[in-house]
């Protein structure tokens, strides 16, 4: 055998960079960690510090143990793909989504029984409820969004990801940001606009990661061997393209210091909720959809090993999905202190979102057609598929609670609670479950452990979504029709106290149903485990089916 040419081993210049710029930054957040003006700002400037010591150690630790070459672009002809940082953000998706949960729940028992507050300042409701969006939007949805298109993006490709240390820097760089929100939150640090609660000097860090994950992202698509970029790229890149915009504009805002966590908005009033909600309602299109639209429109066909319905189709939907999603957050302010014409504007964008909506789970759902057996045997399929469903039913009911005349009564209420989760527990968690359960046993190359654990997964989450979705729209009428009840006499009916009473039996089914739905992610949480744990299989690719029953 030939021996490999003697090469010197040296620092990559990316290597010797990036050291130098943790270098910097943790001398620069030890110093502010010092004269910090308050003691979470300490805390965090500390934070900082301590994870910019970690990625010099880490860097220099990754840099003794590799060989004096960098891993090459192919193997054999082979595309060699990358899958180290796609499995940390795969595992760390697992981690975050059922801590999510858990404080959903535990949200969800507070609003049914307030004596879990316990009187302690960190856990009241409102800390816990920003630490639930963020963990389960941001840190579970954002870790399988990022694991899942770090795979697509290299596989639709046929190229190994671009950069060496920049997919880890994106990967480990969003989860620091993650866990700076949710000690802010905790902490009390927040910009008090919904979804948009970390403060500046977080999302400065968060658009230094994003900005690296677009690059990553166009130089792999540069480096790609297939002549045609696949349409779930297209759905992956107005994700993370929209987010960077919607990000700017929505924390276009001042520092108080550079020593202090406040920042001051430069909007003020009416523009301020006017952004804020066109910064929501796209985080919604953009996080919430488009994204987890990628997923669906890679993982579906592969699943089912079927080309996509319609190709057209998925183009139309595409194009029609962008350009409409982004007038329409101002049906988040309908009855408000926006201009008249702008509150219809919005309404009638979201009215007509309706059709790409459905064009699009109709795509996903006809690309089925001629394997519909397999939902019968392939419990994972069975769970993207549902979750396409969930997609079409929270598109349905989105337009309607956009009609001023049905928002008059749902806004404020239950209802719009039980809108979001048929949309985040029955689409986005769904869509999520079924891609990491094809996504882990792929990229360690295992047999799933067990698929019956993937059908009592499904089976028991979907009674727990339904009970959480029914008891909402029930209170969210009953509530929205309390409110506005009154006597012969021209009094209000009700007090707002009464109404609350009134909600008790359906808070308790909700916590139920949350209670169902943490039962299955553990279920889901072992069946992984147990699946890292076995040796390696010949081939994982196959799905082996389940007989039929
Ligand atoms: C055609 C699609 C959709 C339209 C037109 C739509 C429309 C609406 C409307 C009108 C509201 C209530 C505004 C209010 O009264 O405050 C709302 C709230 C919300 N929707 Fe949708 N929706 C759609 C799809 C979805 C999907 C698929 C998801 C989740 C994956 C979702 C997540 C949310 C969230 C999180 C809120 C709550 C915002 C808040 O905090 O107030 N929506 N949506
Ligand atoms: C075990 C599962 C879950 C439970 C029990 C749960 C429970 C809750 C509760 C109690 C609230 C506060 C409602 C209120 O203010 O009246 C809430 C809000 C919210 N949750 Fe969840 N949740 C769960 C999973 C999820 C998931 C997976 C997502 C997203 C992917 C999600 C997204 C949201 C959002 C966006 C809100 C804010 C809604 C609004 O302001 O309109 N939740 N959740
Ligand atoms: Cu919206």
């Amino acid at each position: 055998m030939e021996r490999p040419p003697l090469i010197a081993k040296q620092m990559t210049f990316s290597e010797k960079s990036l050291s130098a710029i943790f270098v910097a930054l943790a001398l620069a957040t030890g110093y502010i960690a010092t004269k910090a003006y308050t003691p979470a700002f300490a805390f965090h400037a500390a934070l900082f510090s301590l994870g910019s010591i970690g990625a010099v150690v880490a860097i220099l630790l990754r840099y003794h143990a590799r060989g004096p070459q960098l891993p090459p672009l192919t193997i054999d002809g082979r595309p060699n793909y990358n899958y180290g940082p796609i499995k940390f953000a795969s595992i760390a998706s697992l981690f975050w989504g059922v801590a999510g949960f858990i404080v959903g729940l535990y949200l969800a028992l507070e609003l049914a029984y307030p004596a879990f507050n316990l009187d302690l300042p960190w856990i009241n409701f409102g800390r816990l409820r920003p630490l639930h969006t963020s963990a389960v939007i941001f840190a579970f949805g954002g870790n399988v969004l990022l694991a899942t298109s770090f795979y697509v993006m290299q596989r639709t490709s046929r190229a190994r990801i671009a950069g060496d240390l920049a997919p880890w820097f994106v990967i480990l760089g969003y989860n620091f940001f993650i866990v700076i929100a949710g000690t802010g939150y905790l902490l009390g640090v927040t910009r008090g606009h919904e979804y948009a609660e970390p403060e500046w000097y977080a999302i400065l860090w968060l658009v230094v990661v994003w900005v690296t994950y677009l690059l990553v992202y166009l130089f792999t698509l540069a480096r790609r061997q297939e002549p045609h970029i696949y349409v779930a790229n297209w759905f992956y890149l107005s994700f993370v393209v929209t987010v960077a915009v919607l990000v700017l504009g929505n924390n276009a805002e001042i520092p108080v210091s550079i020593f202090s966590p406040q920042s001051v908005i430069v909007w003020a009033g009416v523009q301020d909720a006017l952004i804020q909600w066109w910064y929501g309602h796209n985080a919604v299109g953009f996080f919430l959809t488009t994204g987890f639209l990628g997923i669906m429109y890679y993982f579906i066909p592969k699943r089912t090993g079927r080309p996509i319905y319609s190709y057209r189709l998925s183009i139309v939907h595409f194009w029609s999905l962008i350009f409409l999603y982004i007038w329409a957050g101002p049906h988040h302010l309908l009855y408000t202190a926006l201009p008249d014409w702008a509150q219809t504007l919005g309404m009638v964008f979201s009215v007509v979102l309706w059709m790409p909506s459905w064009g699009g789970m109709i795509n996903g759902l006809m690309t089925l057609s001629g394997a519909w057996d397999k939902l019968r045997t392939d419990p994972v399929l069975r769970m993207l598929v549902v979750s396409v469903a969930f997609y079409g039913m929270s598109t349905f009911e989105g337009p309607l609670l956009s009609v001023k005349a049905v928002n008059a009564l749902s806004h404020y209420t239950d209802w719009g609670i039980g809108h979001v989760h048929s949309g985040s527990l029955g689409w986005v968690a769904f869509v999520s479950f079924g891609a990491l359960y094809c996504l882990i046993p792929w990229i360690w190359n295992r047999q799933l452990y067990s698929l019956k654990l993937v059908n009592w997964h499904f089976w028991i989450s979907t009674i727990g979504i339904v009970f959480y979705i029914t008891s909402m729209w029930v209170a969210g009428i009953m509530q929205g029709l309390m409110w506005r009840a009154y006597t012969p006499q021209g009094f209000l009916e009700y007090s707002f106290v009464e109404t609350t009473e009134a909600l008790h039996p359906e808070y308790v089914i909700r916590a139920i149903g949350g209670g169902l739905f943490v039962i299955g992610a553990l279920i889901m949480v072992y069946n992984i485990y147990r699946t890292l744990a076995s040796p390696a299989a010949e081939s994982a690719l196959a799905p082996s089916p389940l007989p039929a029953e």
